[in-house]
């Protein structure tokens, strides 16, 4: 039998996300779209199915809203059925922000009611914000044929990311014997994934130890790996936390690229299309006669009678005769007028770009945000939500387009490289 069948799953869905700046701002970071049709939650959500996982518990707090009309009952994922089940739990306190969930052990400790009324063997914990293929129940027997009380997925980045992970050093058994969490000088370069076996009992003892130990990686785990018997199950496949613009762009662009490691269509990652939108039965993508299109992923709905190269749309596009999009992600029902060009942009659900305007297409690639110096994009401009583009304008390499703002006398300007408008 699947060792996986009798194990838990906590899916960690409600961090805000805000690196991914106007991508995140009405939704959860999981319920980003991603690679056309699908929501970065699905990879998640897609792993704990093929790996014959039945039982799943979403843990949310930011913008829960279009995730649960993304999760709904857990169809898509066959999680229907005696035994089976995907419940979403909402934070469990009152509306004060300083009442949410201080962490990531802070938010499991608040549902001990939940994994008190599904008894496991272990309880799996995962990100809702990474995209990866994985088998988790190569994961449970590794974990107990160690006997462990807690294994950690991890494997191997460049010395250059290590500081954004949990970092740890093992022995030759696997047993990690040194942690660090988000070191500033790294010892190593084999980093957390994030994703943990827990022993079902350890788990309930371990949580109820101190309070105030609100993180897995800050808390629990460093004292897990002191005290207890803590492995790593060494992973060699694709995997990434999209918690950055420029992370997200990547990702996506690898779903395209050949041999990236990364595909739906090798991994049966299922997704519930276009949940809540009474038109998504689109039809098949349409392509005019003089359509040039190549290294794409085009979605159903999108008619395209322009040039489309490296770029990835989802449902509902319209790219006009003569207009450009190169290297880009576009979100659905957006249109792109004749002769406007898009570069290295991410344009959020229903933008309309007027005739002759031009995104992403400035001098500058990499450029830092000038107003939130933490917010890098290495060059990508994102648009927000059902902003309207007027013709001609110009906005460069690196900006923010929020969707709150009018842009209505904008015609024929030009936006530099790096300017935000909120
Ligand atoms: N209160 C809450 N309720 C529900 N969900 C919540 C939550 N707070 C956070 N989450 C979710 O939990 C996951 C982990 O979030 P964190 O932001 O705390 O960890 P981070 O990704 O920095 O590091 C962690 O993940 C990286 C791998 O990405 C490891 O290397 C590192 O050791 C580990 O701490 C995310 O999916 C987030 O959305």
């Amino acid at each position: 039998m699947r060792k996986a069948k009798e194990a838990l799953v906590l899916l960690l869905a409600g961090g805000v996300g805000s690196r991914l700046n106007i991508l995140v701002q009405k939704r959860a970071k999981p319920a980003v779209p991603f690679a056309g049709i699908y929501r970065i939650i699905d990879f998640s959500l897609s792993n704990v199915m093929n790996s014959g996982l039945q039982k799943v518990g979403v843990l949310t707090q930011y913008k829960p809203l279009s995730l649960m009309d993304h999760l709904s009952h857990g169809e898509p994922w066959d999680f229907t059925g005696r035994g089976r089940g995907v419940k979403i739990l909402p934070p469990r306190t009152g509306e004060l922000e300083s009442d949410w969930y201080r962490g990531t052990a802070d938010a499991v400790r608040r549902n001990l009611d939940f994994i008190r009324a599904n008894p496991a063997k272990e309880v799996v914990i995962l990100s809702g914000d990474h995209i990866y293929h994985m088998d988790f129940d190569a994961m449970i027997e590794f974990h107990r044929a160690k006997n462990a009380d807690v294994t950690i997925a991890m494997m191997v980045v460049s010395k250059s990311e290590i500081h954004q992970f949990g970092a740890g050093i093992t022995d030759r058994d696997d047993r990690i014997i040194d942690w660090e969490e988000k070191p500033k000088e790294p010892k190593t370069n084999l980093a957390s994934m994030g994703i943990y076996v827990f022993d079902y009992d350890y788990l309930l003892d371990t949580l109820s130890r101190n309070s105030l130990e609100l993180d897995f990686g800050m808390d629990i785990l460093p004292r897990a790996i002191r005290e207890d018997n803590v492995f790593a199950y060494p992973f060699y496949g694709y995997w990434r936390d999209v918690g950055t613009v420029q992370a997200y762009w990547e990702a996506n662009m690898d779903v395209i690229r050949k041999n990236s490691g990364i595909s739906p269509h090798d991994w049966n990652i299922r997704t519930n299309i276009e949940a809540g939108n009474r038109f998504a039965d689109r039809p098949p993508a349409r392509f005019g006669s003089r359509a040039k299109v190549h290294s794409s992923l085009i979605s159903a709905g999108s008619t395209i009678r322009g040039d489309v190269q490296q770029s990835v749309l989802a449902p509902g596009v319209v790219v006009e005769e003569g207009a450009v999009v190169r290297n880009s992600v576009i979100f659905s029902d957006c249109v792109v007028k004749k002769g406007a060009k898009i570069d290295y942009a991410i344009l959020d659900k229903r933008v309309c770009v007027e005739k002759d305007a031009e995104i992403g297409c400035g001098r500058n690639h990499a450029v830092a945000n000038k107003l939130n110096p933490d917010h890098l994009y290495s060059g990508i401009t994102l648009v927000g939500k059902g902003t309207h583009i007027p013709a001609e304008l110009r906005i460069g390499r690196n900006c923010a387009i929020h969707s709150t703002v009018n842009l209505a006398d904008f015609s024929g300007k030009i936006i530099e490289d790096g300017e935000s408008l909120i």
